[in-house]
């Protein structure tokens, strides 16, 4: 049996602050795992832990069993996409081909070939375009493909980039913010299709989501973790996740702070 991405007892200072203090999680294949907690607990610190932009001072990481020292160039190889807050699409490129850039390291022929103009590339570019057009086809979008992104509305481009992160066909999807600037009909469609991923026919795979919509985490998620001051305060499903008072007092806490601010 697979295990999945887990963390075993990270911690990270900035200086004197402690971003993450002894925060362990695991997220199992095909599951939907959500990180939430209240402004400044750690969540993209720990989205960067994972892809490999801040280094752990304590604790590791193991992806099924084995030792994982994430390096961002080298997360496609190691079945894991992400998507960044926003959506960091080329704007010179169609949306087609920004998709077919999140798969364009599976292709076999290399750059000789491609610049020599041989079959192998063509039928390599063939093949991807076919794959990127077929999730975007997925993911309802396939009759934008020609379109320069920057002329898209914002819920579209964020389906694009999901998209380009699917290309590579990860088995763990990272998903930082994705509900960020989406007005609630949109957040409502990306919660189906997030739900849907692990049970994709083709290439399912497990979501790690840090969010700080409560209502797409609560609607899409099997496990949730929260952390408040980098520490993890509660863990369980989301029924679990609603009625403990820890998670109440934290988020009341912000709330409160944000008033007398
Ligand atoms: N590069 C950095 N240098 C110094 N302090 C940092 C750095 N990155 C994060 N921090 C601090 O670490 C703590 C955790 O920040 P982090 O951004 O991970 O929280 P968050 O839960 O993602 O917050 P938000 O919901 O506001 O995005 C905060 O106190 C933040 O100010």
């Amino acid at each position: 049996m697979k295990r999945g991405l887990e963390l075993h007892h990270i911690g990270v200072h900035f200086g004197g602050l402690t971003a993450l203090d002894d925060v362990s999680l695991r997220v199992a294949p095909n599951q939907v795992v959500g990180v939430i907690g209240p402004n400044g607990a750690g969540k993209t610190t720990l989205f960067n832990v994972i892809c490999g932009f801040v280094s752990p001072e304590t604790g590791s990481l193991t992806l099924d069993g084995r030792p994982l020292r994430p390096r961002p160039h080298r997360l496609t190889r190691l079945g894991i996409a992400r998507t960044l807050q926003g959506t960091g699409l080329f704007a010179g490129l169609t949306v087609l081909e920004n998709v077919m850039t999140g798969a364009s390291h599976t292709a076999r022929a290399g750059f000789v070939p491609a610049l020599l103009g041989l079959p192998s590339s063509d039928r390599d570019e063939r093949r991807l375009r076919q794959h990127a057009l077929d999730i975007l086809d997925d993911l309802g979008i396939a009759g934008h493909a020609d379109a320069a992104p920057t002329t898209l509305p914002f819920a579209v481009r964020q389906r694009v980039a999901l998209a380009r992160a699917l290309a590579a066909r990860p088995r763990l999807l990272l998903l930082d913010e994705p509900a960020g600037g989406l007005g609630a009909d949109d957040i409502t469609e990306l919660a189906e299709l997030v739900r849907q991923l692990p049970r994709r026919d083709a290439d399912p795979c497990a979501v790690l989501l840090v969010e700080h919509h409560m209502d797409l985490v609560m609607a899409v998620c099997d496990e949730i973790v929260v952390l408040d001051f980098g520490r993890v305060i509660a863990a369980g499903t989301p029924d679990e996740i609603r009625d403990d008072p820890a998670v109440t007092d934290a988020y009341l806490g912000a709330a409160v702070d944000e008033a007398a601010a």
